[in-house]
């Protein structure tokens, strides 16, 4: 049985699809693109974006009572991998602010993504 996870502090889903799931011992996030859920507005740049799509996941991560310590399994999906070091100083800063380890992760570069945005990260988390 999983339940849905529904909060005002990550962007809705715009398409078929629910922010997140819990399964119990573990959460799944959909994919978060860098939309900013107060304003709608998507930053410009890829470390904003980056901060964006982390900030979505914790707040998706938070709604069930998870932090970012609890994240196991990330996969990255970025327009440019050019963009690749910037998107990696970004993300281990924000790790390193939540005082959480660096989860697995996988990091590939598609031809597009909706909206057109630079990034998009989905996570699975654990509960301990
Ligand atoms: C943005 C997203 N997660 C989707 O599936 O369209």
């Amino acid at each position: 049985m999983s339940y849905e996870i529904s909060t005002e502090n990550a962007p809705a889903a715009i398409g078929p699809y629910v922010q997140g799931v819990d399964l119990g011992s573990m959460v799944m996030t959909s994919g978060q693109i860098p939309v900013d859920p107060k304003t709608g507005n998507v930053p410009e740049d890829i470390a904003a974006q980056t901060r964006q799509s982390l900030a979505n996941v914790k707040a998706i991560l938070e709604k069930a009572g998870l932090g970012v310590a609890n994240i196991v399994k990330t996969t990255v999906f970025v327009k440019d991998l050019n963009d690749f070091g910037t998107v990696n100083a970004t993300y281990e800063e924000f790790f390193k602010q939540h005082n959480a380890p660096f989860p697995a992760r996988s990091c590939v570069e598609v031809a597009r993504l909706p909206k057109d945005v630079k990034i998009e990260i989905e996570a699975i988390a654990v509960r301990k």
